[in-house]
């Protein structure tokens, strides 16, 4: 038997097939050579399309993951916005309330739903205090269906995106670093939020078509050492105690700028320790109660020679009447695109209770409705912002649109420690109430 020459191997017979000269047999090697060349080279190029196809389809699977796991932004998205804004009153506005998780931000957000007015929440849900009270109070006005967008202030492209989709009529901007004593921890935070991310959102508003109208929170802490009692509107502000009382302070000069050349109308609130139901835990209404409740010492502070300290504490649902008061006289802004047609109101008020209570007297009052003693530690107030008493007068916010508060601290607390004990699970314990 004959062995298979190299050629035959290379080229091996067909049986049936007549046999192949070399010079035919070389052409063919030559053609199946070529032959196998395109089919390599069309297998490459289809290999190559292949790869490029898959990776941009990989690209588009990605920027559109990220454009579905952003928390804002897309058609359905645009449509929630735009029904959380619709206005269900004649005569109703459409409001951007910023913090709207926030302690007042969700009872303002809450009544304007209730009255017939659109409402879009912004909040950045940030930690200072335990983030889930504000996941909760999110839940809450979800189910009144208010649209929280979780977004930061400085985000200018969120900000344009939200009155490019909704033409508010008003912003009621709440969002904020609050705290007097935590901006000596973290002073970056109280720049961040109360004086970059306000600049941003008046950037925003100013260049908006049609302009909105802002009413702003800022804060009794303006009086700062201010000794003239009651604090009035009118009072020096330019002895500010804390950094965050500068940067509210501050909040008011910029708001002035941007009402004098973008015809921006203006309202600035001092609201006086404000207190209640869905309140912020770091105040010392909350934390008294807390470790009340766990049998925890508090720690009260005293002033000089040994005097207490006092505070115009101010019930939210009073607070609440005022920002809407104010929102309802706002009066226009007159510019658009970022240009001023005439002069926008520009108006700061006091926003407290008129009846200053001493903290040990607060320690009483929740000493009562707890039915728990409080463990006092008390020492020297530390000179870390803090100022000794705060007391307002509010005729101007009362002849400007009523604002006339109702509610005492003893009634207030009450209702502030039914919801602690309902919220926190301590309803069905015994000797609480
Ligand atoms: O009205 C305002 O402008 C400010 O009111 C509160 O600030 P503050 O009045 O200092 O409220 P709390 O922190 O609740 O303090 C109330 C009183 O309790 C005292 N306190 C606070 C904490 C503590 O551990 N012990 C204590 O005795 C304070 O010295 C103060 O006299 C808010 O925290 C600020 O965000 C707001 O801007």
């Amino acid at each position: 038997m004959k062995m298979p020459s190299l050629e035959d191997e290379l080229f091996p017979s067909t049986p049936g097939k007549f046999k192949i000269d070399r010079a035919h047999n070389m052409n063919r090697q030559f053609h199946r050579c070529f032959a196998s060349t395109s089919t390599m080279f069309l297998w490459a190029l289809f290999l190559i399309a292949l790869t490029a196809s898959y990776l941009s389809f990989q690209s588009f699977v990605d920027s559109g993951s990220r454009y579905f796991s952003a928390s804002w932004g897309g058609i359905q998205w645009e449509k929630h916005v735009r029904n959380s804004a619709q206005i269900h009153r004649s005569g109703g506005m459409s409001v951007l309330v910023t913090g709207a998780a926030g302690f007042v931000g969700t009872h303002v957000s809450l009544a304007l739903k209730k009255r017939g007015d659109g409402v879009v929440g912004l909040d950045n849900f940030n930690n200072y205090y335990d983030p889930s009270l504000k996941r909760a109070r999110k839940s809450l006005l979800n189910s009144h269906g208010i649209l929280v967008v979780e977004g930061d202030l400085n985000d200018a492209k969120l900000l344009t995106k939200l009155f490019d989709v909704v033409a508010f009529t008003h912003v009621m901007h709440l969002a904020a670093q609050a705290g007097v004593r935590y901006a000596m921890e973290n002073p970056n935070s109280y720049v961040h939020s109360n004086v970059a991310g306000l600049v941003m959102l008046l950037e925003t508003c100013k260049s908006a078509n049609p302009q909105p109208a802002i009413v702003w929170a800022s804060s009794s802490s303006v009086y700062g050492l201010n000794e003239k009692v009651p604090f009035s509107e009118a009072d020096r502000t330019d002895q500010p105690a804390s950094l965050y009382a500068a940067t509210k302070k501050a909040g008011e000069e910029i708001t002035h700028t941007y009402n004098h050349i973008y015809g921006l109308s203006i309202t600035g609130l001092r609201f006086f320790t404000v207190y209640g139901p869905w309140g912020r835990p770091d105040m010392a209404y909350f934390s008294f109660t807390r470790n009340i409740l766990q049998g925890k010492p508090i720690t009260m502070y005293r002033g000089k020679n040994r005097s207490d300290l006092a505070r115009d504490f101010t019930y939210i649902d009073d607070i609440v009447k005022g920002c809407l008061g104010s929102l309802d006289t706002s009066g226009k802004s007159t510019g658009s695109g970022g240009k001023k047609r005439g002069p926008a109101p520009y108006r700061i008020f006091n926003l407290g209770n008129t009846s200053p209570v001493k903290v040990p007297e607060l320690v009483n009052i929740l000493e009562r409705h707890l039915k728990v003693k409080a463990k006092r530690n008390i020492v020297d107030m530390p000179g870390n912002g803090d100022v000794p008493f705060t007391h307002a007068n509010i005729s101007s916010a009362q002849r400007e649109f009523g604002y006339k508060p109702t509610t005492d601290l003893q009634t207030g607390l009450k209702k502030f420690v039914r919801w602690y004990l309902s919220y926190y699970g301590y309803s069905n314990r015994k000797g609480v109430r």
